[in-house]
C-alpha cells in the first residue's frame, strides 16, 4: 500500500504519514480528509511514499479525497518557502492557502425557473400573476423569488411548472465567472507606453520568470500597459492565469470596472470584504484554473492557481503589502518568489517604488520601464511647499492664509479642491483643561482620539471607544474635555466658515463604511457635486477625479514623526500620490503642500519633483548604517501580562542568542507600543549583512527557546512597522 505524507493546516513541526487504500486515487499535492486525534481533517499530500514506506508500521488510512485538482508542485514549494523564510510552520502557511475550505467541494446548486410561453390548461389569478413576473423577468428566478415577486406561495410556481408553462433547471449557486476576452480594443499606447507593454509582452510570450518595475508618474498610464500584459497572458495560452495585487483600499469599483470595460468581465475579487459565498467562490475558481483573471489584496498570493502565469503588484510600495499579524509577509517580495516558482512574468508598477525595488532594478535583478510622462495634455502638478513658520494659521486653525486663497480661487473657477490629513476624527488627542490630563485606552499610552460625527473617544490602535464622558474621568470637572490638533472633520468646520457656499465633503473610513457610500462620494465628486473633499489616505489612491486642480496638504509634517527608518520615503510616497490626484485630464493641477521643516530632503525632493534626488540621499543613509536593502533586519516581540514576567522571559531569549557573522543584537528593549490590549511587551532587533541567512540564524535562535505558556512570541522578518 503506498503512503501519502500529509500536512495539515495547523502550527505541528511536521507532516504525518498515512495508508492509501487502492480504491482512492491519492496524488502529490491532492487535497484530502484523514483522521488526525479524534477527528478527520483536511490535509494537503506533500509526498508521496512507495510501498515499503508501510512495511513493518501501523498506519492510519486517507479518508477522502476531495474533487478538486491538486496543490501544484510550484504553489506546494512556494508554502515552504515562505515557511522557512518567515520562521512559521508549514502547517501554518498552508492554512492560509485554505481560507474558504468550502471551495474544495462542488457549488451547491438550486432550481431556476424560465418562462416556457406556453398557457397552463388551468389559469387562475395566482398563476396569471407568476406569468406575469416572469414575463418581466430578464433572468431565471428560484421558486422562492418568483413567490415573492408574484405575492402566491411558491406552490404556484412549482404547479405551472408540472403544468408546463415553467421550465425548471439546476444551476450552481456559486457558477463560473464569466469569460474574458483578451481581445477588446485598449487604449491606443503612447510611443512611450508602447515600448513598455511590448517589452512585457515580450516576455509573457518567452514563458520565463522575469519581473518589471513599470516606474511611471502618476497618471503615466501603468494601468494600460499591464492590461496589455494581462492581455497577452490570457491569449497565449488558454489556461494561464493572471493575479493582480492591489493594496486593499486600492481596490475601488472604479478599478473593477476599468478591468471590465477592457475585458469584457469582471475580475475574481479577493479581499477582507467578501462574503463567505464570493469567497469560497473565487477559491473555487482558482483552484480550478477557471478563474483567468484573479484581482485582490496581498492575501490573494496565497490562492492556490493552476496555472499562473502574470503576476502584477501595483503599488508596490505601498506599506500595506505588508502583513503584520500571524505570519508576517511582505506580499511583493513574495511575489516575486512565487513568480521564480511559477516561471511566472512578475510586474511591480509605482510611481514612487521602494528603494528596495530601485535598488533591485539597479542591481539588474528587475527590468526598469519608465513612463515619463501624463499621456495627452495632462501635465503633473506642480508642487509649492508652504512654510507654516512663515505663513501660521490662526489659533486653533489649521490652514494658511495661501491655501485658502488657493482654495477660493478654485471654487470660483468651478473646480475642485482636495484637502489631505491623514487623520481621522475631529482631533487626535482629548485634554482636560482643568487637570491636564490626556485621555489615554486604560492601561497603555495610546491617546484617544475625539469623533464628533459619533460623539466618541476612539483608540486607533486597540480599537476602544467610549461615549464622550460628560466629567473628565481623572478629575471629575465638568465641560473640561477639549480636543487638542486637527483631524478630518475638524478640518471641515474650518473650511465651512471660510467657505460658507462651498459643497464640502469628508472622505474617511468613519464616513465611507461599505461599497455604496463610498461609491456615492466618488460619484458626486466625478459629477462636480463636491467642491471640497476633505479626506484621509483613502483618497490617495486610484481616484481619477478630472475637475480636481488642486490638492493641499494640511500637514505634511504627520507621517516624519516616529523615528522610523522609513518616515522620510513614507511621507515622500503618499504626498505624491496625493499631489498625483490633481490635474488628471485637461486643466493643470497644482499642490501645496503646508510644513513645518520645508528644509526636510522628503519635501524639498517633492517640491522639485526630484524623486530619484530623493532616493539617492536615503540611499546613502541607509548604506551606511548597514539598513535595508543593504543589510537585513528582523524583529522579535515579547508579550505577557506583566512587566516582570516579560523581562525574565526577554533576558532568557537574549540568553540564547547564537553568534553568528557580523549579527548585532538590539535589546530587548521596551517596544514602542509598550502595553497593548493588556499586554506588556518587550522588542528585539536583530541587524545582520545582506548576504546572510537572517531567517536560518532566526529559525536556529528561537528553535531552542521554551517559554512559559503565558509568553507570547512573534517573529517579523523585514519588519516595517516598528511597533
Ligand atoms: N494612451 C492613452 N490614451 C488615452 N487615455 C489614457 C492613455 N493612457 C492612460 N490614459 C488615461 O489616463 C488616466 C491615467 O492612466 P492610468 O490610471 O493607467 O495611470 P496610472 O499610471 O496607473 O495612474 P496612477 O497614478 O493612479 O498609478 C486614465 O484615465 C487612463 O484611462
Ligand atoms: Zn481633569
Amino acid at each position: 500500500m503506498a503512503v501519502a505524507r500529509i500536512l495539515f493546516p495547523m502550527p505541528l513541526p511536521e507532516p504525518f504519514d498515512y495508508a492509501v487504500p487502492e480504491d482512492l486515487d491519492v496524488e502529490e499535492g491532492s487535497y484530502v480528509a484523514a483522521p488526525l486525534g479524534k477527528h478527520q481533517r483536511l490535509g494537503i499530500v506533500v509526498e508521496m511514499l512507495g510501498d515499503e514506506a508501510a512495511e513493518g508500521r501501523t498506519l492510519k488510512a486517507v479518508s477522502e479525497v476531495y474533487p478538486t485538482p491538486p496543490m501544484t508542485k510550484a504553489m506546494r514549494d512556494f508554502l515552504a518557502f515562505a515557511a522557512r523564510y518567515t520562521v512559521s510552520h508549514p502547517g501554518h502557511l498552508l492554512s492560509m492557502a485554505l481560507r474558504a475550505r468550502a471551495g474544495l467541494l462542488p457549488s451547491a446548486t438550486e432550481t431556476v425557473f424560465t418562462a416556457t410561453g406556453e398557457t397552463p390548461p388551468r389559469m387562475t389569478e395566482a398563476r396569471a400573476k407568476v406569468l406575469d413576473v416572469m414575463a418581466a423577468a430578464d433572468d431565471p428566478m428560484t421558486a422562492a423569488q418568483i413567490a415573492e415577486a408574484a405575492g402566491v406561495s411558491s406552490g404556484v410556481v412549482r404547479g405551472l411548472a408540472e403544468a408546463g408553462a415553467l421550465r425548471a433547471t439546476d444551476v450552481p449557486t456559486d457558477p463560473p465567472f464569466p469569460p474574458v476576452n483578451p481581445d477588446l480594443p485598449g487604449a491606443t499606447l503612447t510611443a512611450e507606453q508602447a515600448e513598455a507593454a511590448t517589452e512585457l509582452c515580450a516576455a509573457v510570450r518567452e514563458d520565463i520568470f522575469h519581473t518589471f518595475l513599470i516606474d511611471g508618474v502618476t497618471g503615466s498610464g501603468k494601468t494600460e500597459v499591464y492590461f496589455e500584459a494581462i492581455a497577452e497572458t490570457l491569449r497565449g495560452d488558454p489556461e494561464a492565469q493572471v493575479l493582480v495585487l492591489l493594496p486593499e483600499i486600492a481596490l475601488t469599483q472604479a478599478i473593477l470596472s476599468r478591468f471590465t470595460a477592457r475585458f469584457g468581465a469582471a475580475p475574481a475579487p479577493w479581499h477582507s470584504g467578501l462574503s463567505d459565498k464570493e469567497r469560497r467562490r473565487t477559491w473555487r475558481e482558482t483552484a480550478h484554473g477557471r478563474a483567468r483573471i484573479v484581482i485582490g489584496a496581498r492575501s490573494a498570493l496565497f490562492l492556490p492557481f493552476r496555472k499562473l502565469k502574470l503576476i502584477i503588484v501595483d503599488e508596490e510600495h505601498d506599506g500595506s503589502f505588508k502583513q503584520e499579524d500571524g505570519v508576517t509577509y511582505h506580499a511583493r517580495d513574495m511575489s516575486v518568489m512565487r513568480g521564480k516558482l511559477e516561471e511566472a512574468v512578475v510586474v511591480l508598477a509605482s510611481a514612487t517604488p521602494a528603494l528596495e525595488t530601485v535598488v533591485n532594478a539597479e542591481m539588474g535583478r528587475y527590468t526598469r520601464l519608465k513612463l515619463s510622462a501624463r499621456p495627452g495634455a495632462a501635465r503633473l502638478p506642480d508642487v509649492e511647499l508652504v512654510d507654516l513658520r512663515a505663513d501660521p494659521p490662526a489659533k486653533g486653525m489649521w490652514l494658511s492664509s495661501r491655501l485658502v486663497h488657493e482654495m477660493r480661487a478654485t471654487l470660483a473657477a468651478g473646480e475642485q479642491t482636495l484637502l489631505f490629513l491623514n487623520r481621522r476624527g475631529y482631533a487626535p488627542l482629548v485634554i482636560c483643561k482643568a487637570c491636564g490630563e490626556r485621555l489615554k485606552t486604560p492601561g497603555t499610552e495610546n491617546w484617544l482620539t475625539e469623533h464628533r460625527y459619533t460623539n466618541r473617544l476612539v483608540c486607533h490602535v486597540t480599537g476602544y471607544s467610549i461615549l464622550k464622558p460628560q466629567m473628565c474621568p481623572h478629575c471629575g470637572a465638568a465641560d473640561s474635555l477639549m480636543g487638542v490638533g486637527p483631524g478630518v472633520e475638524r478640518v471641515a468646520e474650518e473650511v465651512r466658515v471660510l467657505m460658507p457656499h462651498a459643497r464640502i465633503e469628508i472622505f474617511s473610513s468613519d464616513t465611507a463604511q461599505g461599497g455604496d457610500a463610498t461609491r456615492g462620494i466618488v460619484e458626486r465628486m466625478e459629477n462636480g457635486e463636491i467642491d471640497v473633499l476633505i479626506g484621509t489616505q483613502i483618497v490617495a489612491k486610484g481616484h481619477n477625479f478630472p475637475n480636481l486642480t488642486l490638492v493641499g496638504v494640511v500637514d505634511a509634517d504627520s507621517g516624519m514623526k516616529g523615528g522610523d527608518l522609513r518616515a522620510g520615503e513614507r511621507t515622500y510616497q503618499l504626498l505624491s500620490q496625493v499631489a498625483g490626484r490633481a490635474g488628471r485630464a485637461e486643466r493643470p493641477g497644482r499642490a501645496l503642500v503646508q510644513t513645518y521643516a520645508p528644509d526636510n530632503p522628503a519635501m524639498l525632493a517633492l517640491a522639485d519633483g526630484d524623486r530619484d534626488g530623493f532616493l539617492q540621499i536615503e540611499r546613502d543613509v541607509r548604506a551606511e548604517l548597514g539598513l535595508p536593502p543593504f543589510g537585513r533586519l528582523a524583529a522579535v516581540i515579547l508579550s505577557a501580562p506583566s512587566a516582570e514576567m516579560v523581562d525574565q522571559a526577554a533576558r532568557d531569549v537574549a540568553a540564547l542568542a547564537p553568534n553568528g557573522q557580523g549579527i548585532e543584537l538590539f535589546g530587548p528593549a521596551p517596544a514602542p507600543i509598550t502595553v497593548l490590549r493588556g499586554r506588556h511587551r518587550r522588542r528585539f532587533l536583530v541587524k545582520s549583512p545582506r548576504n546572510v541567512d537572517l531567517s536560518a540564524y532566526m529559525s536556529a535562535w528561537l528553535g531552542k527557546i521554551k517559554l512559559p505558556a503565558a509568553v507570547r512570541m512573534s517573529v517579523d522578518i523585514d519588519p516595517y512597522s516598528f511597533l
